[in-house]
């Protein structure tokens, strides 16, 4: 280890293993070549008959900013205070684009953003495509690439379309870019969102939180005025 880290008491916890974990053999090994990975298309391509986004009507006005869709939500709402506060603003079409600053309680290795933090960030900006399209969608699938590291203190500046639409299926894909809208890319993302209804919520989250939820006039008129406004 380098000797700073171990000064600053940052230790790796990871080991490389240099024995087998069992005697077991490996069956595959005497039955033939290893199987092909899967090819053709992805669960990532929109199939050939989706269509292309379509932008509602109300959908907030380009530059306009969204807002938290929820309090208590870890990417975006301001009573979560080490969430990532993230703010996004309506673009052209069916994008988004958003600002996320890391900060210290957002580290993975001393001084770097976690990855699983930088892949909150994608997914909450690819959510907050649901404004435009005003339908309530959940995360189905999220496939991240990390391609530079991102240091604590960085604004990340990032961006999200929507690319197709197929039945529920909503395929989108993120960016990610260091220090400005223009910086060197650091994280991207490709998605397919999947749209629910809201009771997908009230059925499925714990009853404290959507009693409160439900309680709260401006939160209600907000999710439900998605399913009455298609
Ligand atoms: C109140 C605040 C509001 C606003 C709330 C906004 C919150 C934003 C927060 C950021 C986003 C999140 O993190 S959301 C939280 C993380 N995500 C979740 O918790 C989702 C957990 N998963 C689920 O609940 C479920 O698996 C669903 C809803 C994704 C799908 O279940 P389902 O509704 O039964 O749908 P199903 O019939 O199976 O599938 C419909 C179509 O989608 C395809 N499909 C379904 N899942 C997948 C998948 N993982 N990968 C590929 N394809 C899939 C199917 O093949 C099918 O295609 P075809 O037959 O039509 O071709």
């Amino acid at each position: 280890m380098e000797p700073s880290l171990a000064r600053c008491g940052w230790r790796a916890t990871a080991r490389v293993r240099s024995a087998p974990v069992s005697n077991v053999p490996n069956p595959g090994a005497a039955s033939g070549p290893a199987p092909s990975p899967p090819s053709g298309p992805g669960p990532l391509t929109p199939p050939a008959d989706a269509a292309a986004p379509v932008r509602h009507p109300d959908a907030p006005a380009p530059g306009e900013p969204l807002g938290p869709h929820y309090e208590h939500c870890f990417g975006c709402g301001e009573a979560q205070p080490h969430g990532l506060r993230l703010r996004a603003r309506a673009g052209e079409g069916v994008s988004i684009t958003a600002e996320f600053t890391v900060g210290p309680d957002h580290q993975g290795a001393p001084g770097l953003a976690h990855g699983g933090v930088l892949a909150t960030a994608l997914d909450e900006t690819l959510g907050s495509l649901n404004w435009l399209l005003r339908v309530v969608a959940v995360t189905g699938r999220l496939q991240t690439e990390f391609v530079r590291p991102v240091p604590v203190g960085t604004v990340l500046h990032l961006d999200a379309r929507v690319t197709a639409v197929h039945r529920r299926k909503i395929y989108c894909t993120a960016t990610g870019r260091l220090g400005g809208p223009e910086g060197p890319v650091a994280v991207r993302a490709d998605a397919l969102f999947v749209e629910v209804k809201v009771d997908h919520f009230i059925d499925n989250g714990r009853q404290e939180e959507i009693r409160a939820a439900m309680a709260d006039p401006d939160q209600f008129r907000r999710v439900r005025a998605f399913e009455v406004n298609p």
